[in-house]
Protein backbone atom coordinates (compact mmCIF):
# COMPACT_ATOMS: atom_id res chain seq x y z
CA UNK A 1 0.00 0.00 0.00
CA UNK A 2 1.55 3.50 -0.85
CA UNK A 3 1.45 6.04 2.13
CA UNK A 4 0.47 9.74 1.25
CA UNK A 5 1.98 12.75 3.32
CA UNK A 6 -0.19 15.75 2.63
CA UNK A 7 2.53 18.43 2.40
CA UNK A 8 5.82 16.49 2.89
CA UNK A 9 8.35 19.35 3.06
CA UNK A 10 6.34 20.79 5.96
CA UNK A 11 8.69 18.82 8.77
CA UNK A 12 12.28 20.08 7.57
CA UNK A 13 10.85 24.02 7.42
CA UNK A 14 9.30 23.62 10.75
CA UNK A 15 12.40 22.29 12.08
CA UNK A 16 14.79 25.00 10.19
CA UNK A 17 12.15 27.50 11.76
CA UNK A 18 12.20 26.04 15.43
CA UNK A 19 16.03 26.13 15.30
CA UNK A 20 16.45 29.31 14.10
CA UNK A 21 13.70 30.90 16.57
CA UNK A 22 15.59 28.91 19.40
CA UNK A 23 18.77 31.15 18.10
CA UNK A 24 16.82 33.85 18.13
CA UNK A 25 16.07 33.74 21.29
CA UNK A 26 19.54 32.71 22.72
CA UNK A 27 21.16 35.53 21.32
CA UNK A 28 18.46 38.22 22.31
CA UNK A 29 19.01 37.10 25.66
CA UNK A 30 22.43 36.58 25.49
CA UNK A 31 22.86 40.45 23.96
CA UNK A 32 20.33 41.91 27.29
CA UNK A 33 22.65 40.30 29.71
CA UNK A 34 25.87 41.72 27.78
CA UNK A 35 24.69 44.85 27.48
CA UNK A 36 22.95 45.65 30.86
CA UNK A 37 25.41 43.32 33.11
CA UNK A 38 25.08 45.88 36.02
CA UNK A 39 22.04 44.98 38.29
CA UNK A 40 23.09 47.07 41.07
CA UNK A 41 24.82 50.08 39.93
CA UNK A 42 28.29 50.70 41.03
CA UNK A 43 28.63 54.41 41.69
CA UNK A 44 31.93 56.60 41.50
CA UNK A 45 32.50 59.51 44.67
CA UNK A 46 34.44 62.88 44.08
CA UNK A 47 34.96 65.62 46.84
CA UNK A 48 35.43 69.14 46.79
CA UNK A 49 35.52 71.70 49.62
CA UNK A 50 34.31 75.47 48.86
CA UNK A 51 36.78 77.34 50.86
CA UNK A 52 34.42 80.62 50.91
CA UNK A 53 35.06 83.60 52.89
CA UNK A 54 32.71 83.04 55.75
CA UNK A 55 32.93 79.48 56.24
CA UNK A 56 34.05 75.70 54.15
CA UNK A 57 31.86 73.76 53.39
CA UNK A 58 32.87 69.81 52.02
CA UNK A 59 30.63 68.62 49.02
CA UNK A 60 30.15 64.67 48.07
CA UNK A 61 29.40 63.95 44.42
CA UNK A 62 28.00 60.37 43.10
CA UNK A 63 27.33 59.20 39.90
CA UNK A 64 26.70 55.97 37.85
CA UNK A 65 30.14 54.62 37.08
CA UNK A 66 29.25 53.54 33.71
CA UNK A 67 27.31 56.76 32.59
CA UNK A 68 29.65 59.55 33.52
CA UNK A 69 29.62 61.50 30.33
CA UNK A 70 25.44 61.84 30.78
CA UNK A 71 23.99 64.96 31.60
CA UNK A 72 22.12 65.30 34.88
CA UNK A 73 23.63 62.01 36.45
CA UNK A 74 26.21 63.21 39.15
CA UNK A 75 23.86 63.93 42.41
CA UNK A 76 25.22 65.30 45.16
CA UNK A 77 25.16 62.88 47.91
CA UNK A 78 26.42 64.31 51.32
CA UNK A 79 27.13 68.25 52.43
CA UNK A 80 29.16 69.47 56.04
CA UNK A 81 30.22 72.10 57.16
CA UNK A 82 33.23 72.64 58.44
CA UNK A 83 32.68 74.29 62.11
CA UNK A 84 34.41 77.89 62.66
CA UNK A 85 35.14 80.76 60.43
CA UNK A 86 36.61 80.49 56.35
CA UNK A 87 40.00 79.36 56.24
CA UNK A 88 41.27 82.95 55.33
CA UNK A 89 40.71 83.73 59.49
CA UNK A 90 43.23 81.56 60.02
CA UNK A 91 45.92 83.94 58.79
CA UNK A 92 47.75 83.99 62.50
CA UNK A 93 47.44 80.40 63.04
CA UNK A 94 47.57 78.97 59.74
CA UNK A 95 47.74 74.65 60.98
CA UNK A 96 44.81 75.43 62.49
CA UNK A 97 43.32 75.70 58.73
CA UNK A 98 44.47 71.98 57.81
CA UNK A 99 42.87 71.15 61.25
CA UNK A 100 39.28 72.50 61.34
CA UNK A 101 38.88 69.99 58.27
CA UNK A 102 39.45 66.98 60.52
CA UNK A 103 35.97 66.22 61.56
CA UNK A 104 33.94 66.74 57.97
CA UNK A 105 36.80 64.38 55.98
CA UNK A 106 36.33 61.74 58.68
CA UNK A 107 32.07 62.23 57.80
CA UNK A 108 33.35 61.67 53.97
CA UNK A 109 35.60 58.30 54.73
CA UNK A 110 32.13 57.05 56.21
CA UNK A 111 29.95 58.53 53.65
CA UNK A 112 32.32 56.61 50.62
CA UNK A 113 32.55 53.04 50.51
CA UNK A 114 36.22 52.01 51.55
CA UNK A 115 37.21 50.11 48.33
CA UNK A 116 36.39 53.54 46.58
CA UNK A 117 38.51 55.55 48.29
CA UNK A 118 42.21 55.50 46.32
CA UNK A 119 40.37 56.65 43.63
CA UNK A 120 37.71 59.41 44.74
CA UNK A 121 39.12 62.72 43.66
CA UNK A 122 39.42 65.66 46.51
CA UNK A 123 39.72 69.22 45.89
CA UNK A 124 40.14 72.17 47.47
CA UNK A 125 39.06 75.73 46.23
CA UNK A 126 39.61 78.86 47.67
CA UNK A 127 37.55 81.98 47.14
CA UNK A 128 37.34 85.75 47.60
CA UNK A 129 38.37 85.03 51.60
CA UNK A 130 41.53 83.71 50.00
CA UNK A 131 42.10 86.41 47.66
CA UNK A 132 41.81 89.26 50.13
CA UNK A 133 43.89 87.14 52.41
CA UNK A 134 46.79 86.82 49.38
CA UNK A 135 46.26 90.63 48.71
CA UNK A 136 47.05 91.64 52.26
CA UNK A 137 49.24 89.24 53.32
CA UNK A 138 50.19 86.63 50.57
CA UNK A 139 52.89 84.48 52.66
CA UNK A 140 50.02 84.29 54.84
CA UNK A 141 48.01 83.09 52.80
CA UNK A 142 50.48 80.23 50.96
CA UNK A 143 50.93 78.79 54.78
CA UNK A 144 47.03 78.62 54.82
CA UNK A 145 46.70 76.68 51.68
CA UNK A 146 50.29 74.51 52.44
CA UNK A 147 47.85 73.39 55.94
CA UNK A 148 44.98 72.91 54.14
CA UNK A 149 46.85 70.70 51.37
CA UNK A 150 49.21 68.73 53.84
CA UNK A 151 45.92 67.64 56.12
CA UNK A 152 44.06 66.48 52.63
CA UNK A 153 47.06 65.19 51.49
CA UNK A 154 46.94 62.40 54.65
CA UNK A 155 43.56 61.10 53.31
CA UNK A 156 43.40 58.02 51.67
CA UNK A 157 41.85 59.67 49.00
CA UNK A 158 43.15 61.27 45.87
CA UNK A 159 44.60 64.92 46.51
CA UNK A 160 43.88 66.89 43.48
CA UNK A 161 45.04 70.39 44.74
CA UNK A 162 44.06 73.06 46.91
CA UNK A 163 44.24 76.42 45.30
CA UNK A 164 42.89 79.94 44.89
CA UNK A 165 40.01 79.88 41.76
CA UNK A 166 39.39 83.56 40.15
CA UNK A 167 36.48 85.30 40.24
CA UNK A 168 36.08 84.25 36.63
CA UNK A 169 36.44 80.02 36.95
CA UNK A 170 34.29 80.96 40.29
CA UNK A 171 30.87 82.61 38.28
CA UNK A 172 31.84 80.31 35.13
CA UNK A 173 31.19 76.87 36.97
CA UNK A 174 28.27 78.21 38.83
CA UNK A 175 26.83 78.48 35.51
CA UNK A 176 27.78 75.30 34.70
CA UNK A 177 26.23 73.84 37.27
CA UNK A 178 22.97 75.20 37.30
CA UNK A 179 22.76 74.47 34.10
CA UNK A 180 24.19 71.06 34.31
CA UNK A 181 21.33 70.03 37.06
CA UNK A 182 18.49 71.67 34.95
CA UNK A 183 19.77 69.30 32.30
CA UNK A 184 19.54 72.47 29.88
CA UNK A 185 23.23 71.99 28.21
CA UNK A 186 21.89 69.07 25.72
CA UNK A 187 18.78 70.67 25.04
CA UNK A 188 18.13 73.43 22.30
CA UNK A 189 16.12 75.31 25.24
CA UNK A 190 17.79 78.90 26.83
CA UNK A 191 20.24 78.39 29.32
CA UNK A 192 20.11 80.07 32.76
CA UNK A 193 22.05 82.65 34.14
CA UNK A 194 23.75 82.18 37.28
CA UNK A 195 23.84 85.23 40.40
CA UNK A 196 26.03 84.06 43.11
CA UNK A 197 26.16 86.60 46.16
CA UNK A 198 29.00 85.22 48.82
CA UNK A 199 30.65 87.38 51.73
CA UNK A 200 33.58 88.32 50.39
CA UNK A 201 32.20 88.71 46.33
CA UNK A 202 29.27 88.32 44.30
CA UNK A 203 29.11 86.87 40.95
CA UNK A 204 27.09 87.48 37.83
CA UNK A 205 27.15 85.13 34.79
CA UNK A 206 24.80 84.95 31.38
CA UNK A 207 24.55 83.99 27.62
CA UNK A 208 24.42 87.47 26.51
CA UNK A 209 22.41 89.00 23.47
CA UNK A 210 25.68 91.66 22.41
CA UNK A 211 28.71 91.23 21.78
CA UNK A 212 31.17 91.03 24.94
CA UNK A 213 33.31 94.14 24.60
CA UNK A 214 36.37 93.52 27.26
CA UNK A 215 37.76 90.50 27.09
CA UNK A 216 38.19 89.78 30.92
CA UNK A 217 34.63 89.36 30.83
CA UNK A 218 34.40 86.58 28.69
CA UNK A 219 34.54 83.07 28.55
CA UNK A 220 33.71 79.88 26.00
CA UNK A 221 32.90 76.71 26.42
CA UNK A 222 31.72 73.86 23.78
CA UNK A 223 29.49 71.19 25.85
CA UNK A 224 27.92 68.37 24.45
CA UNK A 225 28.35 69.68 20.83
CA UNK A 226 26.97 72.58 21.86
CA UNK A 227 28.99 76.55 22.12
CA UNK A 228 28.81 78.90 24.98
CA UNK A 229 29.91 81.81 24.30
CA UNK A 230 29.73 83.31 28.61
CA UNK A 231 29.20 87.21 29.90
CA UNK A 232 31.17 86.68 33.44
CA UNK A 233 32.04 88.98 36.25
CA UNK A 234 33.30 88.92 39.95
CA UNK A 235 32.76 91.71 41.98
CA UNK A 236 35.22 91.60 44.57
CA UNK A 237 34.95 93.24 47.88
CA UNK A 238 30.85 92.95 46.77
CA UNK A 239 29.74 89.41 48.73
CA UNK A 240 27.47 91.07 51.38
CA UNK A 241 29.62 91.24 54.57
CA UNK A 242 32.31 93.39 52.90
CA UNK A 243 29.77 95.15 50.93
CA UNK A 244 28.49 95.56 55.00
CA UNK A 245 31.81 97.19 55.61
CA UNK A 246 32.19 99.34 52.82
CA UNK A 247 28.19 101.01 53.49
CA UNK A 248 30.19 101.46 57.09
CA UNK A 249 32.98 102.65 56.39
CA UNK A 250 31.44 105.83 53.66
CA UNK A 251 29.48 106.73 56.61
CA UNK A 252 31.89 106.52 59.16
CA UNK A 253 34.23 108.52 56.74
CA UNK A 254 31.19 111.10 56.89
CA UNK A 255 30.24 111.45 59.76
CA UNK A 256 31.48 114.49 62.00
CA UNK A 257 34.75 113.48 64.06
CA UNK A 258 33.77 113.51 67.94
CA UNK A 259 36.92 114.41 70.44
CA UNK A 260 38.96 111.91 72.37
CA UNK A 261 36.24 111.15 75.33
CA UNK A 262 33.35 110.62 73.28
CA UNK A 263 32.99 107.62 70.51
CA UNK A 264 31.13 108.95 67.18
CA UNK A 265 27.47 107.90 66.53
CA UNK A 266 27.08 105.91 63.77
CA UNK A 267 22.90 106.05 62.75
CA UNK A 268 22.75 103.39 60.34
CA UNK A 269 19.00 103.68 58.06
CA UNK A 270 20.04 99.51 57.42
CA UNK A 271 19.72 98.69 60.83
CA UNK A 272 16.34 98.45 62.86
CA UNK A 273 15.30 101.44 65.28
CA UNK A 274 16.11 100.31 68.37
CA UNK A 275 19.38 98.62 67.64
CA UNK A 276 22.34 99.75 69.97
CA UNK A 277 25.45 98.09 69.66
CA UNK A 278 29.33 99.39 70.19
CA UNK A 279 32.22 97.84 67.77
CA UNK A 280 35.22 98.87 66.95
CA UNK A 281 36.88 100.53 63.97
CA UNK A 282 38.64 97.43 63.33
CA UNK A 283 35.53 95.17 62.55
CA UNK A 284 35.09 97.45 59.59
CA UNK A 285 37.98 98.70 58.50
CA UNK A 286 40.08 95.17 58.73
CA UNK A 287 39.87 94.62 54.82
CA UNK A 288 41.76 95.62 52.49
CA UNK A 289 38.87 96.13 50.34
CA UNK A 290 38.89 100.15 51.60
CA UNK A 291 41.98 102.26 52.98
CA UNK A 292 41.44 103.13 56.85
CA UNK A 293 39.84 106.05 57.72
CA UNK A 294 40.91 108.03 61.15
CA UNK A 295 38.99 107.59 63.85
CA UNK A 296 39.00 110.04 66.83
CA UNK A 297 38.12 107.08 69.10
CA UNK A 298 38.67 103.18 68.42
CA UNK A 299 34.81 102.60 69.69
CA UNK A 300 31.87 103.80 67.86
CA UNK A 301 28.32 103.39 68.49
CA UNK A 302 26.13 101.96 65.87
CA UNK A 303 22.47 103.12 65.95
CA UNK A 304 20.02 101.69 63.63
CA UNK A 305 17.25 104.18 62.53
CA UNK A 306 15.57 101.86 60.09
CA UNK A 307 14.75 104.03 57.00
CA UNK A 308 14.47 101.65 53.78
CA UNK A 309 14.89 104.40 51.46
CA UNK A 310 18.01 106.38 52.99
CA UNK A 311 19.52 103.01 53.33
CA UNK A 312 18.78 102.57 49.55
CA UNK A 313 20.63 105.77 49.06
CA UNK A 314 23.26 104.94 51.46
CA UNK A 315 23.99 101.55 49.56
CA UNK A 316 24.11 103.55 46.36
CA UNK A 317 27.22 105.49 47.50
CA UNK A 318 29.49 101.73 47.20
CA UNK A 319 28.65 102.00 43.49
CA UNK A 320 30.45 103.79 40.94
CA UNK A 321 28.54 104.81 38.24
CA UNK A 322 30.19 108.12 36.94
CA UNK A 323 32.78 106.19 34.53
CA UNK A 324 32.20 104.20 31.75
CA UNK A 325 35.01 103.04 29.19
CA UNK A 326 32.45 100.76 27.52
CA UNK A 327 28.93 101.39 25.53
CA UNK A 328 27.30 99.99 28.61
CA UNK A 329 28.12 99.05 32.79
CA UNK A 330 27.24 97.53 35.55
CA UNK A 331 29.39 99.54 38.08
CA UNK A 332 33.14 100.44 38.87
CA UNK A 333 33.11 100.85 34.87
CA UNK A 334 33.22 97.20 34.63
CA UNK A 335 31.28 96.59 30.89
CA UNK A 336 28.29 94.44 31.52
CA UNK A 337 26.06 93.89 28.55
CA UNK A 338 22.12 93.97 29.60
CA UNK A 339 20.79 91.19 31.35
CA UNK A 340 18.71 88.62 29.29
CA UNK A 341 17.09 85.33 30.07
CA UNK A 342 16.09 83.56 33.31
CA UNK A 343 18.80 83.57 36.05
CA UNK A 344 19.44 81.45 39.15
CA UNK A 345 20.31 83.85 42.16
CA UNK A 346 21.85 81.35 44.81
CA UNK A 347 23.92 81.66 48.29
CA UNK A 348 23.48 84.99 50.02
CA UNK A 349 20.64 85.90 47.32
CA UNK A 350 18.55 82.87 48.28
CA UNK A 351 19.02 82.81 52.49
CA UNK A 352 18.13 86.41 52.43
CA UNK A 353 15.25 86.52 49.92
CA UNK A 354 14.05 83.08 51.53
CA UNK A 355 14.25 84.36 55.15
CA UNK A 356 11.93 87.38 54.71
CA UNK A 357 9.68 85.63 52.07
CA UNK A 358 10.86 88.04 48.99
CA UNK A 359 11.43 85.20 46.58
CA UNK A 360 8.01 85.42 44.82
CA UNK A 361 6.84 89.21 44.33
CA UNK A 362 7.02 91.59 42.32
CA UNK A 363 9.84 94.52 42.67
CA UNK A 364 7.52 97.02 43.93
CA UNK A 365 5.82 94.62 46.74
CA UNK A 366 9.14 93.54 47.01
CA UNK A 367 10.36 97.39 47.88
CA UNK A 368 7.00 97.95 49.89
CA UNK A 369 7.47 94.76 52.14
CA UNK A 370 10.90 95.40 53.06
CA UNK A 371 10.63 99.35 53.81
CA UNK A 372 8.11 97.69 56.88
CA UNK A 373 10.36 95.37 57.36
CA UNK A 374 13.50 97.33 58.00
CA UNK A 375 11.02 100.04 60.39
CA UNK A 376 10.48 97.68 62.66
CA UNK A 377 12.00 97.78 66.00
CA UNK A 378 14.55 96.14 66.81
CA UNK A 379 13.28 94.36 69.91
CA UNK A 380 9.93 93.05 68.22
CA UNK A 381 12.04 91.87 65.60
CA UNK A 382 14.54 89.96 68.06
CA UNK A 383 11.35 88.69 70.43
CA UNK A 384 9.70 87.20 67.12
CA UNK A 385 12.92 84.97 65.78
CA UNK A 386 14.70 84.22 69.42
CA UNK A 387 16.68 81.13 67.93
CA UNK A 388 17.74 83.14 64.83
CA UNK A 389 21.54 84.05 65.29
CA UNK A 390 21.86 87.49 66.30
CA UNK A 391 24.47 89.03 63.68
CA UNK A 392 22.23 87.37 60.93
CA UNK A 393 19.01 88.60 62.04
CA UNK A 394 20.34 92.39 62.70
CA UNK A 395 21.94 92.13 58.55
CA UNK A 396 18.89 91.42 56.52
CA UNK A 397 17.24 94.93 56.27
CA UNK A 398 21.05 95.87 55.24
CA UNK A 399 21.74 92.55 53.30
CA UNK A 400 18.23 92.71 51.55
CA UNK A 401 18.46 96.45 50.29
CA UNK A 402 22.13 95.53 48.86
CA UNK A 403 20.71 92.46 46.69
CA UNK A 404 17.73 94.94 45.62
CA UNK A 405 20.18 97.67 44.67
CA UNK A 406 23.17 95.44 43.48
CA UNK A 407 20.46 93.81 40.97
CA UNK A 408 18.65 97.08 39.95
CA UNK A 409 21.02 99.64 40.19
CA UNK A 410 24.42 97.40 39.21
CA UNK A 411 22.93 94.83 37.05
CA UNK A 412 20.14 96.84 35.75
CA UNK A 413 17.02 95.14 35.96
CA UNK A 414 13.91 96.36 36.03
CA UNK A 415 10.09 95.46 37.43
CA UNK A 416 9.70 94.21 33.52
CA UNK A 417 12.24 91.09 34.21
CA UNK A 418 12.46 90.53 38.15
CA UNK A 419 10.32 87.70 37.93
CA UNK A 420 12.84 86.54 35.79
CA UNK A 421 15.01 85.74 38.54
CA UNK A 422 14.46 82.18 40.82
CA UNK A 423 15.94 82.52 44.11
CA UNK A 424 17.28 79.00 44.81
CA UNK A 425 19.10 76.82 47.35
CA UNK A 426 18.86 73.49 45.39
CA UNK A 427 18.17 72.47 42.27
CA UNK A 428 16.85 68.30 42.73
CA UNK A 429 19.14 66.79 45.58
CA UNK A 430 22.63 69.51 44.70
CA UNK A 431 23.17 72.90 45.94
CA UNK A 432 23.67 75.70 43.53
CA UNK A 433 27.06 76.74 43.81
CA UNK A 434 30.68 76.61 41.80
CA UNK A 435 31.74 73.39 43.44
CA UNK A 436 29.53 70.93 41.26
CA UNK A 437 30.61 72.40 37.98
CA UNK A 438 34.63 72.75 39.02
CA UNK A 439 34.42 68.81 39.51
CA UNK A 440 32.64 68.23 36.39
CA UNK A 441 35.45 70.00 34.64
CA UNK A 442 38.33 68.72 36.25
CA UNK A 443 37.36 64.95 35.91
CA UNK A 444 36.56 66.07 31.71
CA UNK A 445 33.11 64.95 32.75
CA UNK A 446 31.27 66.94 30.33
CA UNK A 447 32.72 65.91 27.11
CA UNK A 448 33.14 68.77 23.82
CA UNK A 449 31.46 66.47 21.75
CA UNK A 450 27.69 64.86 22.42
CA UNK A 451 28.56 61.26 23.46
CA UNK A 452 26.78 58.66 21.13
CA UNK A 453 23.10 58.09 22.95
CA UNK A 454 21.71 54.37 22.83
CA UNK A 455 19.05 53.52 20.23
CA UNK A 456 15.89 53.85 22.98
CA UNK A 457 16.07 54.56 26.85
CA UNK A 458 16.72 51.14 29.10
CA UNK A 459 12.62 51.36 30.16
CA UNK A 460 12.10 51.42 26.43
CA UNK A 461 14.55 48.24 25.50
CA UNK A 462 13.61 46.31 27.95
CA UNK A 463 9.75 46.66 26.88
CA UNK A 464 10.75 45.94 23.52
CA UNK A 465 12.46 42.93 23.88
CA UNK A 466 10.03 41.47 26.25
CA UNK A 467 7.41 42.16 23.38
CA UNK A 468 9.35 40.72 20.85
CA UNK A 469 9.96 37.65 22.99
CA UNK A 470 6.70 37.46 23.83
CA UNK A 471 5.69 36.97 19.64
CA UNK A 472 8.26 34.79 18.78
CA UNK A 473 7.01 32.08 21.44
CA UNK A 474 3.25 33.05 19.98
CA UNK A 475 4.65 32.56 16.38
CA UNK A 476 6.18 29.54 17.44
CA UNK A 477 3.62 28.09 19.44
CA UNK A 478 1.38 28.72 16.22
CA UNK A 479 3.62 26.89 14.06
CA UNK A 480 4.10 23.88 16.36
CA UNK A 481 0.26 23.48 16.14
CA UNK A 482 0.35 24.13 12.55
CA UNK A 483 2.51 21.17 12.34
CA UNK A 484 0.92 19.23 14.77
CA UNK A 485 -2.48 19.40 12.71
CA UNK A 486 -0.54 18.28 9.92
CA UNK A 487 0.71 15.56 10.84
CA UNK A 488 -2.27 14.38 12.61
CA UNK A 489 -4.20 14.49 9.12
CA UNK A 490 -1.48 12.56 7.33
CA UNK A 491 -1.75 9.93 9.94
CA UNK A 492 -5.67 10.42 9.80
CA UNK A 493 -5.23 10.09 5.98
CA UNK A 494 -2.92 7.30 6.09
CA UNK A 495 -5.58 5.44 8.26
N1 LIG B 1 21.04 84.19 56.81
C1 LIG B 1 21.91 83.27 56.51
N2 LIG B 1 23.09 83.67 56.07
C2 LIG B 1 24.00 82.74 55.78
C3 LIG B 1 23.73 81.36 55.90
N3 LIG B 1 24.83 80.68 55.52
C4 LIG B 1 25.74 81.61 55.18
N4 LIG B 1 25.24 82.86 55.36
C5 LIG B 1 25.88 84.14 55.11
O1 LIG B 1 25.68 84.46 53.73
C6 LIG B 1 26.86 85.04 53.18
C7 LIG B 1 27.29 84.24 52.01
O2 LIG B 1 27.57 82.95 52.43
P1 LIG B 1 28.35 82.00 51.46
O3 LIG B 1 27.67 81.96 50.16
O4 LIG B 1 28.63 80.73 52.17
O5 LIG B 1 29.71 82.87 51.28
P2 LIG B 1 31.20 82.36 51.16
O6 LIG B 1 31.24 81.27 50.16
O7 LIG B 1 31.75 82.04 52.49
O8 LIG B 1 31.92 83.68 50.60
P3 LIG B 1 32.66 83.93 49.21
O9 LIG B 1 34.06 83.45 49.37
O10 LIG B 1 32.58 85.41 49.01
O11 LIG B 1 31.90 83.18 48.16
C8 LIG B 1 27.86 85.11 54.32
O12 LIG B 1 27.74 86.40 54.86
C9 LIG B 1 27.38 84.08 55.32
O13 LIG B 1 27.71 84.46 56.63
C10 LIG B 1 22.44 80.97 56.36
O14 LIG B 1 22.12 79.80 56.49
N5 LIG B 1 21.58 81.99 56.66
CA1 LIG C 1 30.88 81.22 47.87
Amino acid sequence: MEVKVKNPWHRPVVIFLACVITAGIIIMVAISVVQYKPLHQKYKYGIVLDAGSSHTSVFIYEWPAEKENNTGMVRQKHTCNVQGKGISSYSDNPMGAGTSLKDCMEEAKQKIPAHRHHETPVYLGATAGMRLLKMENEEASEKVLDSVARSLKDLPFSYQGARIISGQEEGAFGWITVNYLSENLRKPTGTLGALDLGGASTQITFVPQQEIESHDNSIDFRLYGNDYHLYTHSFLCYGKDQALKLSMGKKIESTPKADETHPIELRDPCFHPGYNFTRTAQTVFNTPCMKKVKMANENFFHVGTGNWSQCRQSIRKIFNTSYCPYSRCSFNGVFQPSVSGNFGAFSAFFFVMDFLKLTNDSLDLTKQKLATYCSTPWKEIAETHPHINKKYLSEYCFSATYILTLLEDGYKFTSNNWNDISFIKKIGDSDAGWTLGYMLNLTNMIPAEAPDVPLMPYGGYVTFMLLFSLLILVLLLLVYLYFRRSTRTAQKDII
